[in-house]
């Protein structure tokens, strides 16, 4: 599916050596964290809504017994899940109970929790950033012996929704483990075997991980599994008044990738001419709406994706998000054509008012969307040296109608990736390669590769204050 994109570079040892730097610092991330969260006495008190009752139940999930969590689980509904936009009851599929949010009420304040948690989800992200996260209690979900969940992803509700948090409470259980998957990496996370072996209690054993990654929970074997889920969103710092204004530490995987960055705009071999460096996205994102939906999912970006964003701005080169879209599908395949047609689109190709099948029409509004890739044989187009493959994770589609002997829908699909800008060498960022300076028009920028500043800003001055 990735651009196959090889050039003269291919052959260059160092850049090859530095290539697989860029992909083994992206590859460490894992998409979740979890722990044991240590809490006070009453915090896991708590006040429930039971049908038919005028009063409160009250259970302290501290130190529950068999009998009080018979009566939560009496309380609780069958637990539904959704399946595209509706939600359903299936218990071969989802067998536990659950409380809404307007159904009970606890002490346990979850902003310490998030404080711990935070780093990890945010991870990749500017140390300035503007942005934090929210949680928003969603359920409790109570799973007695013989309950479990089955593989899903949870449903976002929001485009800034970026993690799911599950907290497990410490009542005695056997089973239950949740497994996480994602882009074909598997672990568990043992919740039951961690509250056993608890240092202090009480405490909570928590695991939060981005929304694309698929979970399950095992059948419960004994005693009960209750747990407490929180949606957990991207904010705007600024609305925020805990800013504590913490400085992130920038992890050794980050900083590889920052320095074989470096090394590959030194490389006189590199994209000479200036070029793309493409990379495939490692998490799974909403589109937000038209128009101009890739631009605003850029800081949308978590894990690995973000890193690469965070990293070369910092160097002063530009990340964009493209739609990748492969010519040569059968659609607009022409003989003399065929294969030299991919594009790096700044959209999603909107094709609804194209109603003829003569292919051409489809591939005249890619070019009006973006930049066509250099292939090996020749032509026009911008280089691409490709870093990790661009797959169909984020797979977008666009239908048009296309007339054969009836009218009939017909799709195009692209793939979004993320693209960096390199300049060529003597401009931008790489000025300090020019040797002879006919124009004398770079020297402004001679300082911006040494600092790591950001030169992109035309005529800015730069400080050489540390911080
Ligand atoms: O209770 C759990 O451990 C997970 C619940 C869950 O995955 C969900 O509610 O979507
Ligand atoms: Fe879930």
């Amino acid at each position: 599916m990735a651009s196959d994109t090889s050039n003269a570079s291919d052959t260059n040892e160092n850049i090859q050596h530095q290539l697989k730097i860029l992909r083994r610092s992206l590859r460490v991330q894992v998409p979740f964290t979890s722990g044991l969260h240590a809490v006070k006495g009453d915090d896991l008190v708590v006040y429930y809504e039971v049908p038919g009752e005028k009063r409160p139940f009250r259970i302290d999930l501290a130190n529950a017994t068999e009998e009080e969590l018979v009566e939560l689980t009496a309380a609780c509904q069958k637990a539904t899940f959704g399946v595209g936009g509706k939600d359903v009851f299936d218990e071969s599929y989802r067998k536990a109970g659950k409380m809404d949010v307007n159904n009970f009420t606890l002490r346990f304040d979850v902003a310490s929790l998030l404080k711990t948690i935070s780093p990890e989800i945010l991870q990749g992200r500017n140390a300035d950033d503007s942005q934090f996260l929210r949680a928003e209690m969603y359920k409790l979900n109570v799973y007695g012996p013989g309950s479990f969940f089955k593989a899903h992803q949870d449903t976002p509700r929001s485009e800034e929704m970026i993690a799911s948090l599950v907290v497990v409470f410490p009542t005695a259980h056997e089973g239950g483990e949740l497994k996480l998957e994602h882009g074909g990496k598997r672990c568990l996370f043992d919740s039951a075997d961690m509250l056993a072996e608890a240092p202090q209690l009480p405490a909570l054993a928590y695991v939060a991980f981005y929304s694309d990654v698929t979970h399950s929970v095992e059948t419960v074997l004994t005693g009960y599994r209750v747990t407490l889920t929180y949606n957990l969103y991207l904010c705007d710092r600024k609305a925020s008044p805990e800013d504590d204004g913490s400085v992130r530490y920038m992890p050794a995987h980050e900083q590889n990738f920052e320095e074989a960055l470096y090394a590959l705009l030194e490389d006189p071999d590199f994209l000479p001419k200036g070029g793309l460096l493409s990379f495939g996205l490692a998490h799974q994102y909403p589109f937000p709406a038209p128009p101009d939906r890739l631009p605003q999912m850029l800081h949308l970006l978590k894990g690995s994706d973000a890193i690469i964003h965070t990293v070369a701005e910092k160097i002063g080169l530009t990340t964009q998000l493209k739609v990748f879209y492969e010519g040569g599908v059968e659609y607009w395949s022409r003989e003399e054509e065929t294969l030299s047609h991919h594009i790096f689109a700044d959209d999603v190709l909107n094709v609804e008012h194209i109603n003829e099948s003569y292919d051409m029409c489809l591939w005249e509004e890619l070019e009006k969307l973006g930049e066509q890739i250099q292939h090996t044989d020749g032509g026009q187009g911008v280089d691409v040296q490709t870093v990790t493959g661009i797959d169909e994770r984020n797979r977008v589609r666009s239908n048009y109608t296309a007339y054969g002997n009836e009218a009939e829908v017909g799709h195009v699909y692209g793939d979004a990736g993320l693209v960096v800008r390199i300049p060529a060498i003597g401009e931008g960022v790489r000025a300090y390669e020019e040797e002879e300076d006919d124009e004398g028009d770079v020297e402004a920028e001679d300082d911006a590769q040494s600092d790591g500043g950001n030169g992109s800003d035309d005529g800015e001055v730069i400080d050489n204050q540390e911080t």
